[in-house]
């Protein structure tokens, strides 16, 4: 099945437009698991356990593991993933961009290595750093659009002076990735919940596309201006939570805690629908 119609499947499944970001940060592990770099697995599994049924993806974020050297234990996460939750599609959130030969390895890392349906890219380098991920049939690419945080105001709003209508840099990436690069039907695009007037800019531009959207919870983006600015029947949204999830409890309850969590933010981001 490809990433689209994993998506397509796992929302109609769980319900769900929410994707469990797996970010494990051992120093806010609970109990005597606090500070062990060795209890990621367990701690991440426990999560994807206590809320597999809730939510239409799951993304790991890659440098939460290779900081700690743990990238055995983000292949063993994958693996478990496809045991536990086989229904739901794995996002993995890496931000790689680069020249096509580099580019060509870190595909071959997201997909071959780690099995991921989808990755997260920055399209600063242009069309040939993207393409290579494309080659992958099936496989899902979302490149950072309008990103949930405030320094994204420094490129992303900048006037492209040269292109006709003069859009803003992160429209033009919205242009691109609805039309011309987005050969296979295999682009999405990132965009904040911190700036839903941004999420309804881009929808408007590119109304079919899948949009990843963090930044509800932790930071604070509104969960349902959120989806009133991006849901659309013919284009998803997934939107993702991470800290507010994985540490809802710092005690032995974690996972307990983490699926109340999600179930919450589950059930107000499907009642916001309009
Ligand atoms: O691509 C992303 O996932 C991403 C893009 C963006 O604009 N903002 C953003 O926060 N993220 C990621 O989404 C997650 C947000 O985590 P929380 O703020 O804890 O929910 C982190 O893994 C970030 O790296």
């Amino acid at each position: 099945m490809n990433f689209t119609d994993m998506l397509r499947a796992a929302g109609a499944q769980n319900q769900s437009m929410l994707c469990v970001g797996l970010d494990p940060e051992p120093s806010r592990f609970p109990g005597a698991w606090r500070g062990d770099a060795q209890r990621i697995y367990e701690f991440c599994a426990a999560i994807v356990d206590a809320t597999a049924d809730l939510v239409v993806a799951f993304k790991p974020q890659i440098a939460y593991f290779a900081a700690h050297r743990a990238e055995d234990q983000l292949e063993q996460l994958m693996a478990h993933m496809r045991v536990r939750a086989p229904q739901v599609p794995i996002i993995l959130d890496a931000k790689r961009g680069d020249i096509g030969s580099t580019a060509e390895q870190y595909a071959r890392e997201a997909f071959e290595r780690y099995g991921a349906d989808a990755v997260t890219l920055s399209p600063f380098m242009g069309w040939d750093s993207v393409k290579p991920y494309l080659e992958y049939p099936g496989k899902g690419a979302f490149l950072l659009c309008r990103t949930s945080n405030p320094g994204g105001d420094d490129l992303q709003n900048q006037r492209l002076a040269s292109v006709d209508g003069q859009p803003l840099l992160y429209e033009h990436v919205a242009q691109l990735a609805q039309g011309p690069w987005n050969l296979n039907g295999q682009l999405g695009l990132v965009v904040g919940a911190t700036y839903p007037a941004e999420i309804e800019r881009v929808r408007a531009i590119a109304p079919t596309v899948p949009l990843l959207i963090p930044g509800v919870g932790a930071q604070g983006g509104d969960a349902l201006a959120t989806v009133r600015a991006g849901w659309r029947p013919d284009g998803p949204i997934i939107v993702n939570s991470s800290r507010a999830i994985l540490y809802a409890s710092s005690g032995d309850d974690f996972a307990e805690a983490a699926r109340r969590e999600a179930m919450k933010t589950r059930d107000v981001l499907q009642a916001a629908r309009p």
